[in-house]
């Protein structure tokens, strides 16, 4: 497996492979890698020949210094999973690398973009799409993966797609969870033992709307699912919605073609995410 912390190198690397014809696929992390991150190069290997994958901590997408600071980054565990699972290239840059000097950046990323975390965590999405901008640029990938835990960017990145007419195959990966439903995530380090019992409740109101969903109405469903949050210490409901899945407003009717339940929550001082596609 090859290392690249510039992009001159990375291209380098490349540029012979693409020019005999071979598929590349880009697979965008910020590190401290788990078996979420590892499906995605796993099913990357299905749909490229040359898998690079990128670990990046963008400050730019962080919106509280806190938790850029605290971020994890285990970076010699993290390449030895990449080898393991078949990984290529790794492209780590420092900051200096993708922002030699300060920019401004803003696309029109439709009205999704201020919804759930674009609300709890203004210019989130101008932050993302930049770097992945950034990323896509370096590597002109054919197709790039990204996780369904992140429902919201996934939209906003081929909002982003449509915006530059790029000719990039974005392939969405289901969420990998532990046994007992927590949807693996870096931040999930930062649990206590009492957070990572608590933070059960993210999966289990998720999964009570798609076991009810045929029983109650969507403001039932919602409130219900709500409902298990009460009383539980430590943990602040920041949304629970049932949503449209293309335009992320709430649901008008059940009958609506695409819907997902979408949930955030501290739990302590760590902010989790999940969801479930519903239909
Ligand atoms: N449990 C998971 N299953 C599938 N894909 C995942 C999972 N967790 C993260 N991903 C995907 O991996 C890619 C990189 O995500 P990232 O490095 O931010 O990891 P993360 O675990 O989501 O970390 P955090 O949520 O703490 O930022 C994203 O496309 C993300 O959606
Ligand atoms: C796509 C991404 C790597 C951009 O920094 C990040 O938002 C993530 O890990 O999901
Ligand atoms: N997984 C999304 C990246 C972030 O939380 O900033």
């Amino acid at each position: 497996m090859e290392i690249f912390k510039t992009k001159t190198a990375l291209r380098a690397f490349l540029e012979p492979l693409k020019a005999s014809g071979l598929k590349i696929a880009l697979v965008p992390t910020m590190g401290a890698l788990h078996n979420g991150h590892i499906s995605l190069i796993k099913l990357a290997q299905q749909n490229a020949d040359v898998i690079i994958c990128s670990i990046f901590v963008n400050p730019t997408q962080f919106t509280d210094p806190k938790d850029l600071e605290k971020y994890p980054r285990p970076i010699e565990h993290d390449l030895a999973m990449l080898e393991e699972a078949g990984c290529n290239g790794v492209f780590m840059p420092d900051v200096k690398e993708m922002y030699p000097e300060k920019e401004d950046w803003h696309i029109d990323l439709g009205k999704a973009e201020f919804l759930l975390e674009g609300e709890f965590r203004r210019g989130h999405y101008q932050g993302v799409t930049q770097i992945v901008n950034k990323l896509f640029d370096a590597v002109k990938p054919d197709v790039a993966m990204f996780g369904q835990k992140d429902f919201q960017q996934v939209l906003m990145i081929k909002n982003m797609l449509k915006h530059f007419n790029l000719p990039i195959t974005i392939i969405t990966c289901p969420i990998i969870r532990e046994e007992d439903g927590l949807a693996m995530s870096s931040r999930n380090i930062h649990l206590s033992e009492k957070d990572r019992k608590n933070a059960l409740v993210l999966s289990k109101s998720l999964q009570f709307v798609i076991d009810h969903f045929n029983e109650y109405s969507l403001s039932q469903l919602e409130e219900k699912a709500e409902a298990l949050y009460a009383g539980i210490e430590g943990v602040e409901l920041d949304y629970f919605t049932i949503a449209n899945g293309e335009t992320l407003e709430p649901a008008k009717s059940k009958e609506e073609g695409n819907l997902v339940a979408l949930v955030a929550a501290k739990v302590g001082t760590t902010r989790l995410i999940d969801n479930m596609i519903i239909k």
